[in-house]
């Protein structure tokens, strides 16, 4: 059979009468996994799933995996650049060092971080003429620069230099300060900022560059002008000592920690990434629906990440030893190994803490650079400065993981460049014996607690914090034994009112739908086995807290679902239908009443376990990974369901067969058109054997090739079992439904075979009558409407006579009548007459058949619409071009004025009847109404489309009461609405 299927499948053919594209649905038992095993195979699924998504995340993986390389290369990079830029006679041996002859005064705007415009250097002493002159010396004699005179500021005294210094900062290199004391006595000062600064890697030494050069010309000056020799030779030398290339700039111990903390948050950022995605898309709550157990779902990622850190931290060791720092090279390689590994193992717990606040898995990169910034820079705080802080304080700061890795680094780094690194044996041991230390074996302990507290926390805000449906657990829900046992009673039904059968405005089959489930729960209806019964909705009712309000999307509902058929639920956008379905598989809690399904409650916890293992959904929207393929989807959700190994290969191959996708089971999701993946949540639906299937709008999206092929599968899949399937496709409901009920606006409107929904809701009966020359036309053509032939009149005035009916539709093929359910007693001898003149009226064809399921859907709607409507004021602007008289402000215009007269008023959505303001007359005493189309729009949504001609309002027609409030626009005249009127004699309106 699956072969026969599977070629049908590779050749496109859809043979839907060939038997051998049936579904096939092994009802066996199967015995599924549970407890330790379960939680086992779900492990090991949930690890291959995350090893898939990794490996088929290629940038992520690859960013993750060579982030290493490319960050110790560009350490290797910025060392090379480093020590190019440095003096020469450090990073080479000098063993017969060069005398240094003293450079010149250099011009100012060679001094790193000057402002504009600069002085080469200023001085004070400006009263004496000998000091003038010694200094106009010093810039003439220059060597190679005489210095020009704009480019020296001169001052009476030191103070006005320091005034002048403080108050325009950076804009000279030096400062000379002479003092003429006597004939024979000239004393100076020299004024520098002693900083060393580095610019692009180059340190500019201020005694070599400034000091020096202004010292030795002001010594020179001042000795000719005292000896009065002009040309006194004057020479000073200077020599460095020699020296090996000790001193080398290490990158790693400059830059290193900011490249290392780098290096770690690429499987920090991707740890979060995948965490919050599978939140945002539902995936984990689709997971714990099949029954995952949490724990295996944290473990699959913990080991997967744990075995990506191993790997990333062995690399890192790797390329930094073959660049040959010392970091690297001194340090013991398991030191350096716990070092790396541990950290990242303590960001883990810190990543999967952070993933539990995010809702969008975009924001982790976001998270990711702030923890970087925030990290680089507290990481490098001296343990000295932070030593100065409370103990809490201090707790506090080790608890933030980038902070110990940054005491570690420094440790590293000091003891690979003033000794021989830190041994495996040296990791309790302080670099100074006796002196107080934090050891590098503290710190490492640190990253454990640091990954034990933050995994801890993690797991306490997964469920404290609402989850995408808005559920989460009590603060303290870990102080409830039942959370520890599994055993949390089911929640009380107390509150469930009892039946109000006298003020209940209820249809009576839904009335008498909630008898049978009351009176079964009077009885402690078990539910056992024999029971008929799988599903029993008991006064449900879900309310959500708003900013405006409660606002109640169920509000009591009482149903049976029964084994072996399929029930469809069916209604409008925001019906309530989803959140029902919701309630019963444990997405969101049940504010009121409760629902057993095969007898446990979805109020208790352990009813609810047992619940996941005999349920499948599909839910509304695919809740699907992208990057995984149709039948690796199939066999996740198996193994999460329990589905022994031995069983799975048959299962998954039998699945994609039944949904026509055995040859798309190597396509992955995300390359999937619409309707694969609908069919592919269909089988995950279907998988195990499940006792209830609820399917959530399957069809959605698919072909009618294939959506029909759908409705075989879902309908061969009722047999032992129940199917609750919500749609917005009157033909499925009517196709697959066995019974049908349509809510609205939170409650339950109507309940039953669709045979009996049609002949209580429906307007009646419907009545096609085609004319035999036009048989051979199954569209209307241009011109058709044109319906006054002479057959076609004779047709209309035979129902109109007999009946009291006008044609629905018509064109020159056909002519619709909708035949109210009062004339039904009628029919029999009409449509008698009707045979006997067929021929004479030119009939080629008579069908009569019940209004559609889309009508009394339409009709609940419409009702549910209007009944919302009144109570809550929700209008719409009806406008109305009067062909009537109308009575406007108490003068009668005329027909012909007012014909282009347009009366706006606001009416409750989904009204029916209403009557024109200020239509009175003495023909009319009532005035006139007006019957409103509804139609839904392409979200389901009531939206209004046109309305009939105006005809008297009927003598014997009800007001409806109105809440509606008062409208804001001057414009609209206020209209008051009826019941459905008995149809009055002289009815001219067409429907349309
Ligand atoms: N988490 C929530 N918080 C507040 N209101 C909600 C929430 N979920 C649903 N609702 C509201 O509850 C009402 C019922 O929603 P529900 O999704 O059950 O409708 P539905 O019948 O499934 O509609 P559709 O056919 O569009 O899927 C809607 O008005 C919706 O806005």
């Amino acid at each position: 059979m699956v072969e026969d299927v599977h070629k049908d499948d590779e050749t496109g053919a859809l043979c839907m009468a060939d038997h051998s594209s049936e579904p096939t649905m092994d009802t066996a038992t199967i015995q599924v996994l549970v407890g330790i095993p379960l939680l086992i195979q779900q492990f090991g699924a949930l690890f291959k799933k995350n090893i898939i998504l990794s490996l088929r995340n290629k940038k992520a993986f690859i960013g993750q995996l060579f982030s290493p390389v490319v960050f110790i290369l560009l350490l290797v990079g910025v060392e090379k650049v480093l020590n190019s830029g440095y003096m020469s006679s450090r990073t080479t041996d000098v063993r017969d060092p060069e005398p240094l002859v003293i450079p010149p005064i250099p011009p100012c705007e060679t001094k790193f971080y000057v402002q504009l415009p600069c002085y080469d250097f200023a001085w004070s002493g400006n009263a004496s003429p000998r000091i003038q002159s010694i200094v106009e010396k010093i810039m003439l004699n220059n060597p190679g620069r005489p210095i020009p005179s704009i480019k020296v500021k001169s001052f009476k005294t030191s103070d006005d230099v320091n005034a002048w210094l403080y108050s325009e900062p950076l804009h000279c290199a030096a400062a000379l300060h002479f003092v003429e004391k006597s004939a024979t006595v000239i004393s100076y000062g020299i004024q520098t900022n002693d900083s060393e600064t580095i610019l692009r890697g180059v340190t500019e030494d201020p005694v070599f560059k400034f000091q020096l050069p202004l010292q030795i010309v002001a010594d020179r000056e001042i000795a000719r002008v005292l000896a009065i020799t002009p040309k006194l030779n004057w020479n000073v030398e200077l020599k460095e000592f020699a020296h090996p290339s000790t001193e080398y700039v290490s990158a790693m111990a400059s830059a290193g920690w900011v490249f290392l903390l780098a290096i770690t948050m690429f499987p920090f950022i991707s740890q979060i990434g995948s965490l919050v995605a599978e939140r945002e898309l539902k995936l984990r709550q689709a997971m714990s629906i099949m029954g995952l157990y949490e724990s295996a779902y944290w473990l699959s990622w913990l080991v997967w990440d744990t075995v990506m850190i191993c790997i990333a931290s062995l690399l890192t060791i790797i390329v930094g030893i073959i660049s040959r720092f010392d970091f690297f090279v001194q340090n013991s390689f398991v030191v350096l190994f716990l070092t790396f590994f541990l950290f990242q193992f303590s960001m883990i717990g810190f990543a999967f803490a952070v993933s539990t606040l995010l809702s969008k898995s975009s924001a982790a990169n976001t998270v990711g650079f702030f923890v970087f910034i925030v990290g680089s820079l507290t990481g490098m705080a001296p343990s000295e400065v932070v030593d100065q802080f409370s103990k809490i304080f201090r707790i506090l700061w080790n608890f933030f993981p980038p902070n110990i890795f940054g005491q570690e680094v420094t440790k590293l780094n000091t003891a690979s460049m003033t000794g021989n690194g830190i041994a495996w044996s040296g990791i309790n041991k302080c670099p100074l014996p006796g002196a107080p230390c934090s050891t590098m074996g503290v710190s490492l302990k640190w990253n454990l607690a640091n990954f034990i507290v933050w995994f801890l926390l993690a797991l306490y805000l997964d469920n404290v914090i609402p989850n995408s449906s808005g559920v989460r657990k009590s603060v303290i829900y870990f102080l409830n034994p039942g959370y520890w046992t599994g055993s949390s009673a089911g929640g009380s039904t107390s509150e469930i009112p009892l039946l109000d059968e006298k003020n209940s405005d209820r249809d009576e089959d839904v009335l008498e739908e909630e008898r049978t489930v009351r009176d079964q729960m009077k009885e402690d209806y078990k539910m056992s086995n024999d029971s008929n019964i799988a599903v029993q909705i008991r006064g449900l009712a879900k309310a959500y807290p708003g900013r405006t309000g409660t606002y109640h999307a169920v509000k009591g509902v009482w149903m049976n679902f029964e084994k072996d058929q399929l029930f469809c639920l069916l209604g409008p956008n925001g019906a309530g239908k989803t959140t029902t379905i919701n309630c019963l598989i444990g997405n969101i809690p049940v504010t009121g009443g409760d629902a057993l399904i095969y007898g446990n409650s979805v109020r208790s916890s352990i009813g609810m376990t047992n619940i996941r293992r005999i349920i499948g959904v599909c839910p509304q929207f695919d809740i699907l990974w992208p990057e995984i393929s149709c039948e690796e989807h199939l066999r996740l959700f198996g193994s999460i369901k329990g589905l022994p190994p031995s069983l799975l290969d048959s299962i998954v191959k039998e699945a994609l067969a039944n949904v026509k996708l055995v040859g798309a089971a190597g396509v992955r999701a995300g390359s999937c058109s619409g309707g694969m993946k609908r069919r592919l949540s269909v089988a995950g639906a279907l998988l195990g054997d499940p006792k209830l299937v609820i399917l959530d709008e399957p069809t959605t999206g698919m072909d009618p090739i294939t959506r029909r092929h759908v409705w075989d599968v879902i309908e061969y899949a009722k047999k032992g079992r129940a199917i609750v399937l919500t749609t917005h496709s009157m033909e499925e409901a009517d196709i697959l439904g066995d019974r049908i009920a349509i809510v609205a606006k939170g409650k339950l409107r109507c309940i039953g075979t669709s045979i009996r929904l049609k002949s209580r809701f429906g307007t009646g009966l419907v009545a096609t009558v085609s004319f035999a020359e036009n048989t051979s036309r199954q569209f209307p053509v241009d011109g058709d409407a044109v319906t006054d032939e002479p057959h076609h009149l004779a047709v209309k005035q035979f129902f109109k006579h007999h009946l009291n009916v006008v044609p629905k539709e018509e064109n020159k093929s056909f002519l619709t009548f909708v035949i109210p359910r009062d004339k039904e007693k009628l029919l029999s001898d009409f449509f008698d007459k009707l045979e006997d003149q067929k021929n004479e009226f030119g009939v080629g064809d008579i069908q009569l058949g019940l209004t559609t399921l889309e009508e009394v859907f339409l009709n609940i709607a419409k009702k549910a619409e209007f009944e919302n409507a009144l109570n809550e004021g929700n209008l719409v602007t009806l406008t109305l071009t009067s062909g009537k008289k109308l009575r406007v402000a108490g003068i009668i215009i005329s027909f012909l004025m007012v014909a282009s007269l347009q009366i706006r008023s606001l009416i409750p959505k989904g009204a029916n009847y209403v009557g024109i303001p200020k239509t009175d007359s003495e023909e009319n005493p009532r005035g006139v109404l007006v019957e409103v189309i509804w139609e839904q729009d392409e979200n389901g949504f009531l939206k209004m489309s046109g309305h009939s001609k105006e005809y008297p309002v009927p003598p014997n027609a009800k007001i409806v009461a109105s809440n509606a409030k008062p409208s804001e626009d001057p414009q609209p005249m206020k209209a008051s609405f009826y019941q459905r009127p008995t149809p009055v004699s002289n009815n001219k309106y067409r429907v349309g």
